[in-house]
């Protein structure tokens, strides 16, 4: 049996190009990833990146012009049942029967396995009992993604690929739907899901890849790609006035900017309370102890202390068109 963290995905060189009425469109220009047993792999990027018609290809659903893919160690465009029996997809439209119940729905996918889940903790645990007995047709957009999710989980799978999980989703049902990918995660399966918000993302995700026109632009951990193992700015509130003879008094060698800074010379005016100051130049401990001395010595408490690294965001606004 692999350990979990083996690669269960593992993608090379992945070359696409489809027909249209326009002439042929290269729409996969070399893809290259792999995701583990044990991690959440998050395919990120503008819409029209590529991320679905990777994921089509990585199930075995599509082939690519050129490139290597396996999926389990196989090649998923010619695995049998053995091999799709332990993977689980959800796909980004659900593609589920409108006129079915999701009871009868997932009593049928779950009768499919050998081995199924407990589907009955799968649906409470998703909330989905409460719903379970109505037509498909009738539910709103996060209890259809739910029902697609339980019925993507039902033969136990080793890899799951999920195209935008939370869309739709209202804040519980998110948190239920998030809780439940951890799990999965820590119990070694491959989980590999597409997702518009990078708060998704920063949340969930042991490696990001982040894709543009066809291409792998950026791929890392989280903390990888924002540079979180270097020192940031610090940013703070103070909610009474910091006079002129503080801010005067500011540690040398760090450099203190209100925002937005006061009218007339910075280091002449009292800033007014509820200010936010953003600080350069912290870089040891030593500038940390000198801030809160100084802190201490203006008594000054700070309301909202915050490192200022780059998010996920800025990341994902340099590599969009
Ligand atoms: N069969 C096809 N024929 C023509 N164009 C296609 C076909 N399949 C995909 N495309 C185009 O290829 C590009 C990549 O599509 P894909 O769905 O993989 O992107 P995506 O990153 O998943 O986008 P989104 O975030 O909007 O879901 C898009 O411009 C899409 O219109």
């Amino acid at each position: 049996m692999p350990s979990s963290s083996s690669v269960l995905v593992s993608l090379a060189g992945l070359r696409k190009t489809v027909r249209t009425p326009r002439g042929p469109l290269e729409i996969l220009k070399g893809v290259d990833f792999q995701a583990r047993g044990g991690q959440v792999t998050a395919l990120l990027g503008p819409n029209g990146a590529g991320k679905t018609t990777t994921l089509t290809i990585a199930q075995g659903l599509d082939r690519p012009d050129a490139g290597t893919v396996r999926l389990l160690g196989e090649d998923p465009w010619r695995g049998g049942p053995a091999l799709r029996s332990q993977v689980g997809v959800m796909l980004q439209d659900g593609g589920l029967p409108p006129s079915a119940t999701p009871a009868r729905l997932l009593r049928h996918v779950a009768s499919l396995y050998r081995r199924p889940a407990d589907m009955a903790a799968l649906t409470s645990r998703l909330g989905i009992d409460e719903f379970a007995g109505r037509d498909i047709r009738r539910l709103s957009g996060g209890q259809k993604q739910r029902v697609a999710l339980a019925a993507a989980l039902a033969g136990r799978p080793r890899v799951v690929f999920l195209d935008e999980p939370s869309a739709g989703l209202d804040p519980i049902s998110r948190q239920l739907v998030f809780d439940l990918i951890l799990d999965l995660k820590h119990s070694g399966l491959a989980v590999v899901l597409t997702t518009h918000l990078l708060d998704d993302a920063e949340r969930l995700a042991d490696q990001v890849v982040l894709m543009r026109n066809g291409t792998v632009e950026r791929a890392g951990t989280v903390a990888e790609l924002t540079d979180r193992s270097t020192p940031a700015p610090v940013h703070f509130t103070a909610p009474q006035p910091v006079d002129a003879a503080a801010i005067a008094g500011f540690p040398a060698g760090l450099g203190l900017v209100p925002e937005p800074p006061p009218g007339g010379a910075d280091r002449d005016t009292t800033v007014p309370p509820g200010c936010t100051f953003r600080i350069e130049g912290i870089t040891t401990p030593d500038d940390w102890s000198a801030l809160t001395s100084w802190w201490r010595e203006h008594r000054i408490m700070p309301t909202d202390v915050r490192l200022l690294h780059r998010s996920l965001e800025d990341v994902f606004l340099e590599v969009a068109p």
